[in-house]
């Protein structure tokens, strides 16, 4: 049995993606997205340890080892390698001095005793388990069904025009036969106009068929990337967290890919089985011993396109990889253009691009060399394939068996019969391909959607709030980031949060904002258990300004309203809140003027405003600001957090600069996951020795 490749989807994930490969290989049929959504994903991905755990957990047993490449042919395949002192890959076979690896950022490869040498880290992990699990041909997502399915009637309609269209053209090798065979007799007139009745009822139904298809095909489209669309917009805020974007996009595309062997290969598949049996029939109807030699070359071909197809699986799977790569270092070029600039870093990101691009190249080259040679014989099987029949035929006219009529007809037959077969087994090279688009794309729609099953709906929510021994870890393998949290907020607090860099302020103030599901402990909002609670009524109680303040290309109205229903008062009043007012008033299109994608043409200072504006415009109740005001000058920021302030609502606020601490009415220390102390100001200056040192090194000092 072969390893199941699993790419991972971040750079820390390497780990959990082997672990997958062998649970899937040994125990269960399993994916990533199960085992990332149990145990999270830590910082810097798994150690060995770590991963023999999770293993353990699905009933394979394994033994770590360390033991150098000369002796690594005793341990038993397939087993996880260290490679290159930061990255694991699996090792599936080894034969005689080819080491067959699969990396999961990089797909399968074949490696020599050589380079292996040169990546292998001298530490394996190995199963003990007595050989792999038996293998079930696994379900497609129901997502992907239901596109279909929903399209039924249109698919059968379009099924039967396609069917009509084969119709007409299996008339013409007996129209063909009969004007050869009966030519001293041809009624002229009859058959030209038959023809011309053929030639018109093909183009109509082909030409309705055409239609129907790019319906079906839209159709699709919109199903099934609408509900990946809707799905993305559903998952959790920690979904997106440590996810490329470049991969993500690759992922969403890979529906179109889908629809396209879906729609248009398999619908041909459908056509092209039935057609074939009612071409066999035909072809030993009229002479059986050119049916057997076309029966003999059509297994050839077959032959030769089901190893064409697996070749060109493989290749593909590990070019998918390398292009998600690609596509991720020009994203990040583009989004991090200013660091590339001033880090004169120029050649060390082209080299990363050029080397990656590279290996597209050598794979490209690869798929020509086999189908240069794989896809050439079947096609020159078929070019030839009438002068094999006619050669026979010829013979068989000769011994009177067949009159050149049925010769000339056979052979068109023939050749019909061929074109089925060659789609089926390019149907075919392109169902192992959805293979690979589908588990890409599943990893999405696979993922469990945000939870939204409470009962309260909270309509009068007075921004009080209260954890209880809180704890959250972004994955079961790390050090928890928040760790045994109590805490009570009363309604209309001033509540700041300080503490060191990675202290867990920035996790604490997500899991108050529900944004983090908590691993342990209750959050409550008004005393109700924030399970109980209807998340997507009640989130628009809660304001959230985040440090990464994105803009999108519209108007400066459309970036506060976001597609809510506000008016104009309150956009204003949202604006003067915001300190905006000045800003908007200076330009000659006031609200309306433009604002470029990720609000490149304004200010750092100015986004956070738009964002502060976006914030409060609904009027929440509970108000989590990170670092919301680190772009803006000293004046500008007293002036927001003091409009801030005087709005009924709880306000929290990640701070770091200290400057507006002794307004707040309760301050939160915070170190290593813990609450280390919690007052006013005054009363922690005083009692607390975390905050005195926060105090003294604070950039800036407090102005009372
Ligand atoms: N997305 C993430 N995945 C894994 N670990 C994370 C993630 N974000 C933060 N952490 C870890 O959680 C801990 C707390 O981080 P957090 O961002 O809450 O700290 P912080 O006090 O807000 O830091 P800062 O002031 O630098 O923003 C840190 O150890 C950090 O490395």
């Amino acid at each position: 049995m072969k390893v199941r490749f699993q790419q991972q989807s971040e750079h820390s994930e390497c780990g959990l993606a082997c672990a997958t490969m062998m649970i899937d290989y040994f125990a269960k049929k399993v994916n990533i997205v199960e085992l990332r959504e149990k145990y999270g994903v830590p910082n810097g991905g798994y150690n060995l340890f770590q991963i023999g755990s999770v293993l353990e957990e699905y009933g394979v047993v394994s033994k770590a080892a360390r033991i150098n490449a000369e002796s690594v042919q005793s341990i038993p395949t397939p087993f996880i390698a260290f490679w290159d002192l930061k990255h694991f890959v699996v090792v599936e076979k080894i034969i005689r001095k080819t080491i067959h690896v699969v990396d999961p950022a990089l797909g399968k490869r074949k490696l020599s005793f050589e380079a292996f040498k040169e990546h292998f880290s001298e530490v394996v992990l190995y199963s003990t388990n007595d050989g792999h699990r038996s293998r079930k041909i696994s379900k497609i997502n129901n997502t992907l069904k239901e596109s279909v399915l929903e399209n039924k009637k249109l698919l059968v309609v379009t099924l039967s025009f396609s069917l009509l269209s084969h119709c007409v053209s299996l008339l013409i090798p007996f129209v063909i036969q009969s004007i050869i065979d009966s030519s001293a007799k041809m009624p002229f007139q009859s058959f030209l106009i038959g023809i011309i009745l053929m030639i018109a009822s093909y183009f109509v139904i082909n030409m309705v068929k055409i239609r129907l298809l790019v319906r079906l095909q839209t159709r699709i489209d919109k199903t099934l990337l609408g509900n990946t669309i809707h799905q993305l917009l559903h998952l959790p805020y920690s979904y997106f967290v440590n996810r490329s974007k470049g991969e993500l996009i690759y992922r969403i595309n890979s529906n179109s890919y889908i629809r396209q062997i879906l729609v248009d290969q398999v619908l041909e598949l459908a056509l092209s089985l039935l057609f074939l049996v009612v071409y066999i029939f035909i072809m030993f109807w009229m002479n059986m011993f050119l049916a057997l030699i076309t029966i003999i070359i059509v297994s050839i071909l077959i032959g030769i396109s089901i190893i064409n197809a697996r070749i060109n699986q493989k290749i593909v799977q590990n070019q998918m990889v390398v292009m998600t790569k690609s596509q991720d270092i020009v994203n990040e070029m583009i989004n991090n253009i200013f660091t590339v600039k001033a880090t004169n870093s120029y050649e060390y990101i082209y080299k990363n691009w050029s080397e990656n691009f590279g290996q597209q190249i050598i794979m490209e080259r690869t798929k020509a060399k086999y189908s240069s040679i794989l896809t050439n014989i079947p096609n020159s099987i078929q070019s030839f394939y009438p002068l094999i029949i006619f050669f026979f035929g010829y013979l068989m006219i000769q011994s009177q068996e067949m009159t050149l009529g049925a010769v000339v007809a056979f052979s068109s037959i023939g050749v019909m019969f061929l074109t089925p077969v060659l789609s089926i087994t390019n149907v075919y090279n392109q169902l192992l391909m959805i293979k690979v688009y589908i588990d890409r794309l599943l990893d999405i729609l696979e993922t469990k959607q945000e939870r939204d099953d409470g009962e309260f709906t909270l309509e009068n929510y007075t921004g009080k709030i209260d954890l209880e021994n809180v704890t959250y870890r972004y994955s079961r393998f790390s050090e928890a980031a928040i760790k045994n949290v109590s805490l009570s907020i009363q309604p209309h607090q001033k509540i700041a949060i300080v503490g060191a860099s990675g202290s867990g302020k920035s996790t604490l103030l997500k899991v108050m904002a529900n944004l983090f599901p908590v691993e342990s402990g209750k959050v409550y909002y008004d005393d109700v258990e924030h399970e109980k609670i209807v998340l997507k009524t009640f989130r628009k109680n809660l304001g959230i300004v985040l440090q990464e303040n994105i803009l999108f290309s519209g108007t400066f109205r459309e970036n506060i309203l976001m597609g809510r229903k506000f008016t104009d008062d309150e956009l204003l009043r949202s604006i003067q809140i915001a300190n905006l007012d000045e800003l908007v008033a200076s330009f000659p299109l006031g609200v309306e003027t433009k604002i470029s994608e990720n609000g490149q043409n304004f200010s750092g200072g100015q986004r956070q405003r738009v964002s502060i504006a976006r914030t409060v415009i609904s009027q929440p109740k509970a108000i989590f600001m990170d670092e919301p005001t680190s772009g803006l000058d000293n004046i500008t920021e007293k002036i927001v957090m003091a409009n801030i302030f005087k709005l009924p609502a709880t306000v929290i606020v990640v701070a770091h600069r200290l400057s507006m601490i002794a307004e707040f009415d309760k301050v939160i220390v915070m170190e290593a996951g813990k609450i280390v102390g919690e007052g006013t100001h005054q009363e922690l200056l005083e009692t607390c020795q975390e905050y005195q040192k926060l105090y003294k090194i604070s950039e800036y000092p407090i102005v009372l």
